[in-house]
């Protein structure tokens, strides 16, 4: 991923594309409002793999066609390639390829035929066309009709009509819906491969976490047209909070001793001994390498027969910021309430 030099002296990722306050409302069928974007602010790092995370209705779509320039903000600003949109849509169109809602492809043509018409548009040629059916794992059923093609393939044809024109920034909506488990680890295989040796930033929505975690740098968690969460995944996953497991034979007594030092101990009774989920009180350290734990046991000739510390995956944190956000929701609401 590039970077930048901040002011701090740290490196901060060179953002390709910032969305700003966006807001953007539908109007129903039955004539109500639909809040699609509420605010939404998020900025895309050059260079990465970008996870924009929500579950469904959460505004996705929608933030990624206004970025296409098929949307359009009622308020806000985004900003592309040091452009601003939508005035600078033309220039912006030129540096993105994109996949949203599903290829659209003459079902009676081959892979090949359809990717040559696309191409003909951007003044691509033979030689282009091939690089992207090799690039997406398409260059031996090139010659095969469309119709005959599985999910995967037919998602992976709609990630090389998105490359056909070189861009710098892919975006690809649910690229995964629907795919089975090779098809899934092709795909992110293959959005590796594009960042790693074309330099392109990629942003891939999913409602499926493990799927971006497993794919990217970044990760944007959105929720009801918000963004509640923005960070690089190594910085997310250094503010979870680690678990800590201790097995025992005496469960009763490692309770009680960790107790008197702050740490509560919650049992699962497992076949031998027990199992405890050791947490600290509130303004207790984290226990996060388990020594201290492992210390107070010992001294007091209680000697676990495993201490294991598990790291706070993206799930644990998601949930947090999900639950972060609703409870700032009720807050506002209940003080507006007042
Ligand atoms: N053209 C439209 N007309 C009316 N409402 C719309 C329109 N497009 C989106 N919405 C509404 O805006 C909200 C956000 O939709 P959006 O498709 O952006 O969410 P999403 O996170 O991409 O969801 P999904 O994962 O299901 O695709 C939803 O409530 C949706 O019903």
């Amino acid at each position: 991923m590039s970077t930048t030099a901040t002011v701090n002296g740290g490196e901060a990722p060179e953002v390709l594309v910032r969305f700003d306050q966006v807001f953007k409302s539908f109007r129903t069928s039955r004539g109500r409002r639909q809040t699609a974007l509420d605010g939404f602010s998020m900025s895309i790092p050059k260079g990465a793999v970008v996870g924009l995370l929500g579950p469904n209705g959460s505004g996705k779509t929608t933030a990624l066609k206004a970025l296409l320039g098929l949307v359009r903000p009622d308020r806000g600003t985004i900003t592309a390639f040091g452009r601003e949109l939508p005035a600078e849509q033309r220039f912006v169109a030129r540096r993105m390829g994109a996949l949203i809602e599903g290829p659209a492809f003459t079902g009676s043509l081959t892979g090949e035929h359809n990717l040559r018409l696309l191409a003909e548009l951007h003044g691509a040629g033979r030689d282009e066309v091939a690089d992207v059916l090799d690039l997406v794992g398409l260059d031996r059923a090139a010659r095969r009709s469309y119709s005959g093609y599985s999910l995967g393939m037919k998602q992976r044809l709609g990630v090389a009509a998105a490359l056909i024109s070189q861009p710098d920034l892919l975006v690809l909506d649910e690229p995964m819906n629907g795919l089975d488990p090779e098809a899934v680890r092709h795909m992110r295989e293959l959005l590796k491969r594009l960042r790693d040796e074309r330099g392109m930033t990629v942003v891939v929505s999913s409602h499926i976490l493990a799927e971006v975690e497993l794919v990217s740098d970044w990760v944007t968690i959105v929720r009801n047209g918000r963004v509640i969460c923005d960070a690089s995944v190594p910085e997310l996953l250094g503010r979870g909070t680690s678990r800590l497991v201790v097995r025992v034979h005496d469960a009763a007594t490692a309770q009680s001793v960790l107790a008197e030092h702050g740490y509560e101990a919650v049992a699962a009774v497992g076949t031998t001994g027990a199992e405890l989920q050791v947490e600290p009180s509130p303004g207790r350290p984290t226990p996060s390498d388990g020594s201290d734990v492992l210390r107070l046991l010992t001294d007091r000739a209680v000697y676990p027969r495993e201490l294991i510390v598990e790291s706070a995956s993206l799930e644990d944190i998601y949930v947090a910021a999900v639950r972060a956000a609703d409870a700032a929701t009720t807050g506002r609401e209940t003080r507006h309430g007042d």
